[in-house]
């Protein structure tokens, strides 16, 4: 049974729910608000050459704070392990909704893929490549929105996001042309192919370019030819054309895609990419019932909240604002108190 010492008090771990990579990913309370998180953790010994992607999507997530990116809500490391407490995705990956629904109507899409464009145009914005946007890596919460997640192989190109990448990496179904035939790229102009190749799943329920054979489905995704089913609109295939442009020049920009017609289609509002809740600001609400819990001034506890140390503090307090975003009550239960 796990034992984990470093949790200990701080989260009830229950069982494993999910694997991912190098990984295992739990089933978590956080205790004093009884809430379920997702723990990620990784062994050190295991990850061998792949520990710099932990530090990689540790200091990512770190930074993109969105609507539609998975939370990081709390950082351990010890000698041998590390553990990322994250945001719970009940809905699990996007990936076995479309397999269950074979494929989705135009709406239904629609409304997936303009988060999918906020969160890209979100992390683009902030300096960042995802690198491997596939279904597997978009998870449902509770209300059925999208948080993506895995920044193990985001980039965050020296010097901007108009410097080329030269690694090669995600699915290779996923993969831009550039990326297969081993040229320099834009992160931004690859995850933009990747979103093509995404909505197409999401519209056909199968891949654009497959093939058991590696060298020859990089064939098809250089040639860039793709089937095009029956069932397809007009407006859907313009909108995967401008997506799935072989050469990355004349791919649309992520900039455009969010006032695309296709997407506005039965919105006409244009995808917006700001996180809905400033960072920055601390809520009242939530200082005040840290401050009576911990009895603590709210201006010192305040300023180390704004730290953002990712200790249990942070984890508190989002947890906390989670729940006022959610209406529901922000309260903190601690078994003393229960007993006193
Ligand atoms: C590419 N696939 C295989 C990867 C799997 C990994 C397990 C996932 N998962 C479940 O299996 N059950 C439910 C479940 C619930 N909440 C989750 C919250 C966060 C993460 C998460 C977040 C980040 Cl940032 C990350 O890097 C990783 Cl690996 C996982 C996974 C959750 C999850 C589904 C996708």
């Amino acid at each position: 049974m796990s034992h984990y010492s470093a949790l200990k008090g701080y989260y009830h771990v229950r069982e494993t729910i999910g694997s991912g990579g190098f990984a295992k990913v739990k089933l978590a309370y956080h205790n004093l608000t009884g809430d379920k998180v997702a723990i990620k953790i990784m062994d050190k010994r295991q990850l061998g050459e792949d520990l710099p992607r932990v530090r990689t999507e540790i200091d990512a997530m770190k930074v993109l704070s969105q609507q539609h990116i998975c939370k990081l809500y709390q950082v351990i490391e010890t000698e041998e392990k590390f553990f990322m407490i994250l945001e719970y995705c009940p809905g699990g990956e996007l990936f076995d909704y479309i397999v269950a629904k074979d494929r989705l109507l135009e709406e239904e899409a629609r409304g997936f893929f303009r988060q999918i464009a906020s969160a890209v145009a979100y992390i683009h914005d902030k300096g960042y490549a995802h690198r491997d946007l596939k279904p597997e890596n978009l998870l449902l919460d509770e209300d059925q929105h999208l948080k993506m997640i895995d920044f193990g192989l985001c980039a965050k190109p020296q010097g901007g996001m108009q410097r080329h990448l030269a690694t090669c990496c995600g699915s290779p179904a996923y993969a831009a042309p550039e990326l297969v035939a081993g040229q320099e790229y834009l992160g931004s102009e690859a995850d933009v192919w990747s979103m093509g190749v995404l909505l197409y799943a999401l519209l056909c329920g199968f891949l654009p370019f497959d093939d058991d054979n590696i060298a020859n489905l990089y064939k098809k995704i250089q040639s860039g030819k793709y089937d095009v089913p029956k069932w397809l609109t007009r407006e859907s295939v313009k909108l995967l054309d401008d997506l799935l442009q072989v050469d990355p020049k004349k791919r649309i920009p992520i900039k455009h895609l969010l006032c695309h017609p296709w997407l506005l289609t039965g919105y006409d509002v244009p995808v917006s990419f700001k996180p809905k809740h400033k960072k920055r600001y601390i809520d009242e609400d939530c200082l005040t019932e840290l401050s009576v819990f911990y009895n603590r001034r709210r201006e010192d506890l305040k300023r180390e909240i704004n730290e953002w140390n990712y200790d249990y503090l942070t984890a508190t307090y989002l947890l906390l604002l989670n729940r006022k975003h959610k209406k529901r009550p922000i309260r903190l239960i601690s078994q003393h108190r229960l007993l006193d």
